[in-house]
């Protein structure tokens, strides 16, 4: 090792809280119809963010296991096995080679979660038994979200039945689409109920809504229903997070705790895979909710290859030297 060094976190005075869940309001659509985007102002903004000045050296390091920590480490593929599974839990549970978490003095580091489809939820509650590390399914006919409105209330209890702790549902676009928010509304409310004492999160597949305004209501929407969290993408559209739509959410999400002292999650999702990007978001979060949501009970990251990234980096902080991405496969 070229030297002894710590991540030092400026947030580890904060208490590890969990937040009581959102229970959600009746739709108010003056509140909803009253939200608009400005665009060009977003954009500048969004602009801004890629080029400020990074944390450095130990502060770096932190905020990287501060992402860890908030990763929904996840996998959604066709030819997904329990095999790949077990292992994504493995590293889930162990993200890091253990001799550089210890010189880091971050052991016992996890993810936030491990995010399949329903089919692999049995095997990745096996892998993770004793962990404490949530499984969150992806459900609701994800991606497209069209399959039969009881087959996707139907997968919810299911998945839940099978140990999910997390669902991430998908919304209907179309009912963004066509103003019908609601129609958003009492699908949202329907999912969450549906979901018990799993926590809920929204995905708006905000590439596919069209508008900024749109992206800022169907958020409103979704909280007023009772959604945990808002997430951007199911990683499957042709646009998926992105940080001029991160804007909007979060101040969708400020706005609501603003008028109803709920605190509702953010999980940007698709496309995240470079650690440079994970700093991006996390000094996102804090310039626009604070420090309260960079805790993963308010904040995630929805990523299959962002933690490899990441591990590279922190082994290049700890040793001086990077390791080939090949080294880093799952993650
Ligand atoms: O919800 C998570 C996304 O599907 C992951 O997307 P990604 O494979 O682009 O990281």
């Amino acid at each position: 090792m070229a030297t002894k060094t710590k991540a030092k976190d400026d947030t580890t005075h904060l208490p590890q809280t969990f937040e009581p869940r959102n229970p959600g309001m009746a739709l108010d659509l003056d509140w909803v119809l009253g939200v608009h985007a400005n665009r060009s102002a977003i954009e500048r903004r969004a602009a801004t963010l890629p080029g400020r000045r990074s944390v450095k050296k130990d502060h770096q390091a932190a905020w990287l296991c501060r992402a860890i920590s908030c990763i929904d480490l996840t996998t959604l593929s066709g030819d997904d096995t329990e095999g790949r599974v077990r292992r994504l839990c493995a590293k889930a549970r162990q993200p890091v080679r253990a001799d550089i978490l210890q010189e880091l003095g971050m052991e016992g580091l996890t993810t936030g979660a491990v995010c399949v489809y329903h089919d692999m939820v049995p095997t990745a509650v096996r892998a993770l038994e004793g962990s404490n590390i949530p499984v969150a399914a992806v459900s609701t006919g994800f991606p497209a979200g069209l399959s039969p409105f009881n087959l996707r209330v139907a997968e919810i209890h299911a998945s839940v039945e099978a140990g999910a702790r997390e669902i991430d549902i998908v919304i209907s676009r179309r009912h963004v689409l066509q103003g019908n928010w609601q129609a958003l509304y009492d699908e949202m409310r329907a999912f969450r109920a549906a979901c018990g004492e799993a926590h809920v999160k929204a995905i708006l597949a905000t590439g596919e809504l069209g508008t900024l305004k749109n992206v800022a209501r169907a958020s409103l929407v979704c909280m007023m229903a009772g959604a945990d969290f808002i997430k951007t993408s199911t990683g499957k559209e042709s646009v998926n997070a992105t940080l001029p739509v991160s804007l909007v959410m979060i101040r969708a999400i400020r706005d609501y705790h603003q008028r109803t002292g709920v605190r509702v999650g953010y999980k940007p999702a698709g496309g995240i895979s470079k650690a440079k990007d994970s700093l991006t978001y996390l000094a996102l979060m804090k310039d626009e909710l604070g420090d309260r949501w960079l805790q993963p009970d308010l904040f995630r990251f929805g990523a299959s290859s962002l933690l490899g990234d990441i591990e590279r980096q922190l082994e290049h902080h700890v040793t001086g030297r990077y390791s080939a991405s090949h080294r880093h496969a799952i993650g």
